[in-house]
Order: structure tokens, then sequence, then C-alpha cells
């Protein structure tokens, strides 16, 4: 193992392998080793390490698959890719190295997506086994229900910063992907967001909501404005003396002048302060959007509103302050009115040390109004704008408006660099941990060759001193949790022989394409649905060959009622299941659905997307988040089986340390 991370860390292509360079393996091993044909899913971070490790260990028949092509932030750790490389597909280029490293080895590559037909169940029958190197949860599934299909073995891995795991999915014998729900995005109660933040993550999340409602797509599910129905809040919070909710700040069209004159009176009686923006504005569809479109998307008027009258209506909801520290409003035009700071800056820096420095108070007011005048010049011209780390005017957006919020709220404020760790969910890839998890998939790889599949081990990779900054190479890394395979779970939608299952949903308001994207696709991890009644009509609901005509339509518009039983199939995974649908009016309202088998399925946690032939930067940001919290989920999972089954016993023979629980010391 170790000899694998210090082989990675050479960084050059100085390797070629001789034809009589293998690892010594026992006869019939290395036999079984020079006639697998083993199938590469992912040539990225892992994926490189990976297709060295194969070559050095005597694999030669190897076809590998990545869609994406070479950028230069993947240089310096993807080592078969040089600068020359960027832009060409990485497998290609993953394919020319291990040619040039072993002249033997027979490379077949494809740039290309492995969710497409054309890698069906038959194509993946070919081959002995299947290594994932991914970085998404929906291909994984896909690869997973694809193995499923095929009876193939397949190795699963992933990495994220020290955070690494590695385990084997053999149909029938083992725990598959699916076997345990899926682990959304980290999320924050929205009550936290919008009324009680307590951590500088909670208002940059914040300020990307914001982002989103001012320029971007609104959702409705990040509202940024104060929440009138916070359980914690007192009811007659932002009510006026006759017991109505005051009209909201821009649906009369105020000029700037009234509207400051209006909050001055208000300042002086906080709690007689009657903000409409509450609860209830969400629910009469009034928008953030619309207020700033009221005034022209004037940054003075729209500061007042978020830093002064927003927070003025939170002071008046006083239940919330009891125990906590009471936030402060602000006031633009007495900060503007302040000493002029050395410099004010935003986009214009491009120097490194510029990005880590702390604004005044007044810079970021100034960076704010900035901001708001580039985003609504492109959004004029392009109208609707996505949120993106890597965008100048987003990112000082985000990180002025996260810091108004945050010195209202008390909380430390942050540079516009680690508003951008935070905001973009980046988490480093570490070089030696992909090495690592690399390294673990051949030690279960070869196992898996060897029929030995009992002393296959899940593998969890962690950090431990946890008092060490994260990005310390005094980090100590080990593989804490090990296991051996777990057996599948009963229900599992993917694994389990059971191929009908029951759902209950509000079929008045869930639509036909909600069914499909958020159930059939997120859920039972479809690529490719079709679905028809089950009944003598055998009427068809959904088509994968022919876009939805009825989409938008609900279930019930569809001849979809209470106790109908809907066929769902996927031609490409070969998988079948008969959903009984009934009607469920009292779910909670973030929950599309429940299931039969697991409580709540929590409508956030689902990918709204389709398993899609390109993942997006944020699904991938989202898979590494999922990785995280799946590891530590796992890691519970394991510490629990640890004292029962730590020991590697004979996997010692062919070459493997006897002990290598702790590998970075
Ligand atoms: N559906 C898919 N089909 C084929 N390859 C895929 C698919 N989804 C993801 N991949 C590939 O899996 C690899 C995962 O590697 P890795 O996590 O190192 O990603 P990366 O994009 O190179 O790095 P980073 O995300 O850190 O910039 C990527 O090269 C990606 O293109
Ligand atoms: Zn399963």
């Amino acid at each position: 193992m170790i000899h694998f991370c210090v082989l990675s860390r050479l960084k050059q292509r100085v390797l070629v392998l001789s034809p009589g360079m293998k690892m010594a393996f026992d006869p019939q091993t290395q036999t079984k080793i020079d006639q697998a044909k083993v199938f590469m899913v992912g040539a990225g971070g892992i994926g490189c390490e990976l297709l060295k490790n194969l070559l050095l260990t005597g694999f030669r028949d190897i076809h590998l698959i990545d869609l994406d092509t070479i950028e230069v932030s993947n240089l310096n750790r993807q080592f078969l890719f040089r600068s020359e490389h960027v832009g060409k597909p990485k497998a290609q280029i993953a394919a020319l190295a291990a040619e040039e490293m072993c002249p033997e080895a027979r490379i077949t590559w494809y740039h290309e997506s492995v969710i497409q037909p054309k890698f069906n169940v038959k194509f993946f029958g070919q081959f002995n086994l299947v290594l994932n190197a991914l970085d998404n949860s929906a291909a994984r599934s896909h690869v997973n229900r694809m193995c499923l299909a095929a009876n193939v073995p397949l190795v699963e891995s992933g990495s994220s910063g020290y955070l690494g795991n590695c385990k084997v999915i053999i149909k029938g014998t083992t725990e598959c992907f699916d076997c345990q729900p899926p682990i959304g995005q980290k999320t924050y109660p929205g009550c936290t967001i919008r009324n009680t933040p307590s951590e500088p993550i909670h208002c940059i999340v914040w300020a990307k909501h914001l982002f989103n409602q001012l320029f971007g797509e609104a959702d409705p599910d990040q509202d940024v404005s104060p929440d009138s129905e916070d359980p914690a809040a007192d009811p007659e919070a932002g009510l006026l003396s006759n017991g109505t909710h005051q009209e909201h700040w821009s649906t009369v069209a105020e000029t700037n002048e009234t509207v400051i004159a209006h909050l001055a009176v208000q300042q002086n009686g906080a709690h007689q302060l009657q903000n409409g923006s509450n609860g209830n504005e969400a629910k009469k569809g009034t928008s953030t959007r619309a207020k700033a479109v009221a005034c022209g998307y004037n940054s003075i008027d729209l500061f007042q509103k978020l830093f002064h009258q927003d927070i003025s209506y939170l002071l008046s909801m006083s239940k919330l302050w009891e125990k906590r520290r009471r936030p402060e409003v602000l006031d633009v035009h007495s900060i503007l009115k302040q000493k002029d700071e050395e410099k004010v800056w935003g986009s214009s820096s491009t120097e490194e040390h510029e990005d880590k420095r702390l604004w005044s108070l007044k810079q970021n007011v100034i960076v704010f109004m900035r901001a708001v005048k580039a985003l609504k010049e492109t959004m004029d011209k392009i109208e609707t704008l996505v949120w993106d780390k890597d965008d100048e005017n987003a990112m000082d957006f985000v990180t002025a408006c996260a810091n108004l919020r945050a010195t209202c709220f008390g909380i430390t404020t942050q540079s516009r660099y680690d508003t951008k760790q935070m905001a973009g969910n980046i988490i480093p890839a570490v070089a030696s941990t992909n090495a690592i998890v690399a390294g673990l998939i051949i030690f279960n790889a070869v196992k898996v060759l060897q029929n030995r599949v009992d002393e296959c081990r899940n593998l969890i990779l962690k950090t431990f001193r946890d008092a060490v900054p994260a990005t310390s190479p005094k980090r100590r890394v080990r593989i804490t949790g090990v296991s051996k395979l777990l057996e599948p779970v009963k229900d599992c939608v993917s694994c389990s022989e059971r191929v009908e299952t029951s759902l209950r949903l509000n079929l008045e308001t869930t639509t036909i394409k909600d069914f499909q994207d958020k159930i059939l696709k997120g859920y039972f991890k479809m690529a490719q649905p079709d679905v028809s009644l089950d009944d003598s009509s055998g009427t068809v609901i959904i088509d994968s060959e022919f876009e939805l005509n009825n989409k938008d339509k609900p279930l019930t518009a569809c001849k979809i009622l209470d106790g109908t039983r809907l066929k769902c199939s996927d031609f490409l995974q070969e998988y079948d299941i008969t959903i009984t649908v009934n009607h469920a009016d009292d779910l909670p309202e973030d929950t599309l659905f429940e299931s039969s088998k697991d409580a709540n399925v929590v409508l956030a946690a689902m990918p709204s997307q389709a398993p899609d032939a390109r993942t997006t930067p944020a699904q991938k940001r989202k898979s590494a988040d999922d990785l995280a919290e799946a590891s530590a989920e796992e890691l519970k999972r394991f510490k629990r089986q640890e004292k029962e089954h730590l020991g590697f016993g004979h996997v010692n023979e062919n070459g493997f340390p006897d002990q290598f629980l702790e590998i970075l010391e």
C-alpha cells in the first residue's frame, strides 16, 4: 500500500513497467489478474492513481471511461496529465499515459458519460470487475444498478479532503450502494438562516439565497426575509395595533427619502415597526425580488431594507432574543459618513493576500453597492443569473452581504477568500487520500478475483487529531473504519428481490414531472423511467423516449388515484418495480412523499435533476458533502462493528502488510 503512495508522489511518468515487472502473487492469482478484464469508471483524482496501481498489479485489459476534459486545476494531483493536455479528454490522455508506462497493456477508453444507453447491461457483463473512481452519487448509483443487473462485482470508492472510503458490492452477498439511504447536502433550518444566525456559514447561506432571490431563479424555499412563523417567536410580532400586518415596504413605491424617513420613525420605536416582509409575505407570493424591482435595484434602498428594516422587524419578535444576543440595525448613511479606509476593493484585486484581508464595515457597504449595480447590469442583459463562486461580482455580493448580516448579529466577519471556501463548499482534494483509496481498491479487487470475498473489507479513511487544522500536514490519516462486508438491506430499492412498494404522497399537488425527477430518478435511481398504469388499460403515463407533454399536470389529472398501481421500469438498467400510490394530504410541508420503507423522505434531500450526462460543479460539490456526511455516518456504523471485526485476518498473504491501520504516522 505504502508502495503505491510513494509511487504516486513521483508525480512524473518515469515509471515504465517491463513485461516481467509485476507484483509477486501466487500463480493462480497471477493468472486471474492476467486474464481479468476490468472497467474503471472515472479518471480523476482517484482514477489516475488507480490506473497506475492496476498496471503495477499486473492488470492488462482495462477499459476506462471519463466524460470530462483536463483542467489546469487537475494537474496538481492527477499526475497522468500535463499542462499540454489541458482541454483534452481525461480518458484519452490517461490511456496514452498507461500505454507509455506499460506498452503491453490494452487500454480501451471512452470520453463519455457512463450513464448512456450504449453502456448497457450486456456491456457491463463483459467485465470481471468494475471499479468506481467517481465523484457524484447519480453516476455511482447508476453504475451500482448496472453491476447488479449484470451481476458483476463492483468496488466503490470516494474521497473528500482527508476522508476516503472503499467498499465491495456483490449482488446478493453484500450491501449495495443504495442500501443506505441517501444523505442530503448539509442544510440549515430555515428559521436559523432567516431569523437567528449564529455562525458565519448561516450568513453566507443567507447571502447566497439572497443572490438567487434578487438576480437568479427565486426559490420559495430560500426566502431571506424574517420568518414570523418561527415557532420560537411570539405570534404578535409585526402586528399593527389593529391586528393586521403592515403593508410591506416596497409594495407602495416609496421614494428613498420617504423610505428613509419612514425608517427613522420606525427606528425610534422598533417594536412598532411593521414590516410586511414576514412569513405571510412568502405565502402571498410577494418576493424580495418584487421589492428590488419596485425600487429599481437601488442599492441604498436594498441596504436599508435588508440590514435595517428586516433587522428591526426581527427585533420586534422579542421572544427570539430572550436568551440570545439582540441583533443591531445598520444605518447606511452613517456608515458611509465614516472616515475613509485606505483602499476599497473587490473584484478589481487579484492579489492573493488582498483576498484574505478582512473588509471594514464601510468597505463591505461599498462592495455591496458596487456589486448590486454590476449584477443588475448583467441581469439586464441575460435575465437570470446563476450563482457562481468564480464570478467576481457574485462573490463580492455574497461576501459583503454575509459580512453586513454578520455585523448585525455580532458574528465574526470573513475574508473574501474564506467566504469563497464556505460558499463554494470547497473541500480541497488531498493527493495522499486519493493514493491510499486507490491502494485500498486494489486490495479489495484482488480479493474479489481470488474468490476470497469474506476477506474483503469495507474501509473508511479518516483523520484524527482533530485539534490540528485540517490543512496542516501534521494532521494524521488513519484507516479507522474497517468492517467485513455488510449484508444487503432487506428493502433496498436497488438490490432487494422485492418488486413492489407503496408510497404516500399528495396526488392532487404532485406533478408528473416531480414524480419522474424526484421520485423515480431521485429516489428510485432510475436513469430513463417508463411508467404505465398496472391495469387492463395499460395507459402509458411516462415514455422515456418522448418529451413529457403532461409534465405539469398533477397525478390525479392522469388517472392516478388513491391506490393506483404503477408499473415503472428502466430498460437500460433492466429494472422493474410496481409502485402503489396512496393519497396523503397530511405530509409535512417539506416532504414530497413517504415510502413504506423508510420514514420521511424530504424533498430537499432529493436531487431535482436526473442523472445527467455531465455533472455540474454544484453537483460535484454536493457529492463531496455527501461523502463527508456519508463517511461520518458509515464511521458510526463501523465503530459499532469495529470490536467484532477489527483485524485483517489473512491479508498479509500476497504481499499485503499485516498491519496497515495507521498509514501515515
Ligand atoms: N457520469 C460520469 N461518467 C463518466 N465519468 C464521470 C461521470 N461523472 C463523473 N465522472 C468523472 O469522475 C471523475 C472524478 O474525479 P475527481 O473527483 O478527481 O473529479 P475532478 O473533476 O477531476 O476533480 P475536482 O472535482 O476536485 O475538480 C472526474 O474526472 C469526472 O469527470
Ligand atoms: Zn441495496
